[in-house]
Parts: structure tokens; sequence; C-alpha cells
């Protein structure tokens, strides 16, 4: 759905804004950096299927927010392919662009951007607003989100008398009013205490799939990005080092940078049996479970009992096994992944 290819931008001077396709990354680096630029993003080449959620994560500076602009081009990349729906984005003139924007993409922000002066049903409707949509056409959408996003009875309070995740919840209404099919999240979580924000995260997983959107989340939480993203894109200075689902950056590290990050992932609740079982049927079993059961779950099987727990593809046929004294390993290589 969406896709970047040797995308690059560079702040600063003039005469530091070009890439020599001839050279390699790492020379068009040094070459801007002798131009008195700033490289922001390196030759990054990324893709978004339809109805996936990939993370963009990185420390602080790598690049996560500029890079979710530039997809849009709300920051104008410097060089590089970029594509949305097959249409080549970089070619697609402003005002078009502004039109495809407003009916196409949305994004929900840190801050939740809301406007005080407006109530929550204000809020929401602000975007149905901007395309023009008629008054109760655009009230009806406005309330239909607000109960999907679980804030009916809230409709005429204004954002100051809302908790921060209520907030967030209109944010997120907001976002979703104009029904577009791409989503982009940055940091939406940040400002939120860790209880609510896991409540928001169930959230977001919720709303994606029932209103299947395909969707950009950027966050520096590696436990928050394994339990919304199917794919994660880790940046540093820039450049693009890894690209994996949670359980391939724990298991499969780049590097030690990307092994950093994966430090403090919940493993237990991020790795699943398919990443340690024994392939095939087993003779016999007590207890069946998915394949993408997480070690927690197979734990809690063993601790009921359980001495061989099979584990089932998508139609439910048993593709793999694990038996009790198999726990202890998986463990093991989990915790020194
Ligand atoms: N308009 C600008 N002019 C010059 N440099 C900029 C501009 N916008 C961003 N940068 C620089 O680009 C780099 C990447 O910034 P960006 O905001 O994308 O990082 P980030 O990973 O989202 O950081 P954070 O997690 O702190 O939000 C930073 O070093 C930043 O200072």
């Amino acid at each position: 759905m969406l896709s970047c290819k040797n995308l690059w931008k560079i702040y600063g001077t003039a005469k530091a804004h070009s890439i020599d396709p001839e050279l390699s990354p790492g020379e068009n680096i040094s070459s801007v950096e002798q131009r008195g630029g700033f490289v922001a993003l390196a030759d990054i080449d990324l893709s978004v299927a339809k109805g996936e959620i990939l993370v963009i994560m990185g420390l602080s500076g790598s690049g996560k927010s500029t890079l979710l602009r530039c997809l849009t081009r709300l920051v104008e990349p410097t060089a590089g392919e970029l594509r949305f729906e097959g249409q080549d984005l970089r070619a697609v003139p402003d005002k078009s662009l502004q039109l495809l924007r407003r009916s196409h993409m949305s994004m929900v922000f840190q801050n939740f951007a809301l406007l005080p002066h407006r109530t929550v049903v204000g809020n929401v409707e602000l975007p149905l607003e901007i395309q023009g949509v008629r008054a109760t056409e655009r009230r009806q959408k406005a309330l239909d989100m607000i109960g999907l996003v679980g804030l009916s009875g809230k409709e005429d309070h204004y954002p100051h008398e809302l908790s921060g995740g209520q907030q967030q919840r209109v944010g997120i209404a907001r976002s979703l009013s104009t029904n577009p099919s791409l989503w982009l999240l940055d940091e939406p979580f940040s400002a939120l205490d860790p209880l609510i924000r896991e409540e928001m995260q169930d959230e977001i997983l919720r709303l994606q799939k029932t209103l299947s959107k395909t969707a950009v989340f950027v966050t520096h939480d590696f436990n928050e990005a394994a339990r919304v993203g199917d794919r994660i894109a880790l940046l540093r200075k820039g450049q693009l080092v890894q690209t994996g689902s949670a359980a391939e950056l724990i298991l499969n590290p780049a590097d030690s940078y990307v092994r950093a990050f994966t430090a403090s992932a919940e493993r237990s609740r991020i790795l699943t049996a398919d990443n340690f079982m024994q392939r095939g049927e087993p003779d016999a079993f007590d207890v069946q479970l998915a394949a993408e059961a997480t070690l927690r779950k197979v734990a809690e099987a063993f601790q009921g009992g359980a001495s061989v727990i099979a584990f089932g593809n998508s139609t439910g046929k048993p593709v793999g096994f694990m038996r009790r004294q198999d726990l202890g390993d998986a463990l093991t290589s989990a915790m020194t992944a």
C-alpha cells in the first residue's frame, strides 16, 4: 500500500541538498556533511502492506518522526521514491496531495492536538467539516466514532474536562472520522501512564482490526512496538538497521544497537511457541494451543498439569509440539537471546 525506496532527507545549507546515485550511502553521507548538511534520513527502503501495522523505532533524534512525515510528504523528502496505492506520490501536485491526505490519510499526535474551545464532538467532526461534509451527516459520523472509542456521554465535554487517556481517545476518533485507509500515529501514548497505555494499545489493535486500517506507528518503547506492530523498523542516525517481527529482532538482532533495544523486551509475552517448538505432529498430547501462543501461555499450560502440548496452525492442524522439559530450554534461550 505504501512504500519508499532510496529515501533521503537532508537539512541544512542548500548546496548540501543533493545525492549522487553513483555513490554508496556512506559516501553520500560524508559528501552531505562536507557540504554543511545534516542527514536526517539516509537511503531508506521500506514498505507497508495493506492491513499491516508497521512500527518505526529508534533513539531520540534517529529520524522516526521525519520518516513518518516524509512517507506522506508532510516533510518533503530530498531524494528517493515514494508510492501510495500504486501512485508515484512525489509526482502528485501539491493541491491533489492535500486532497489525497485529507481523504485517505490521518495522523494521531503525541500531544493530542485537540482544539480547546471545541467540544469532543466538535473536535471529532473537524476533519469532516474541512472536507465540506454536510452538518447533519458529519455530526452523525462523529457521534458514531465517539461511540466506537468508548466516549459516549462525553460528546459535549471540552478537552480540559477529560483525562489524558480520554483526550487521546478523542484524537483517535478524530483521526478515524474521515475513514482514512492509512493511519499514522506519532508516539500517541507517550504522555500516558503505563496502565492506560496498555489499554490504549489494545484499543488501537481493536480499531485497526474492526476498521481494517493500514498503520504506521512511531514509538521508542520496544514492548509497545511488539504489542501493536506486525513488523518493526529500527532506525539509527537516519539509517534503517533492521526490519522484522519483534521475535526476529530479539532472536536474531543485526547488531548490538538492536540487541540493546530488545534488552527490556518482555520475552515471555512476545516470543511464541512456533519460535521454539519441535516440528511435526506428536503421537499423543494433553493440551492443544495455537502455534502463536506466547511462552507465558505455554508455561501456564504446563503448570496446569500438561506433559506434552501440541501446537496447531491456523486451521487447527497440529504442526508442532513441546514436552515439559523443552520449556526450560526454550526459556533459557529466550532469556539469553
Ligand atoms: N526542520 C529541521 N531542521 C533541521 N534539523 C531537523 C529538522 N527537523 C528534524 N531535524 C533533525 O533531524 C533529526 C531527526 O529528528 P526526528 O524528529 O525525526 O527524530 P525522532 O527520532 O522522531 O526523535 P524523538 O524521539 O526525540 O521525537 C534530529 O537530529 C533533528 O534535530
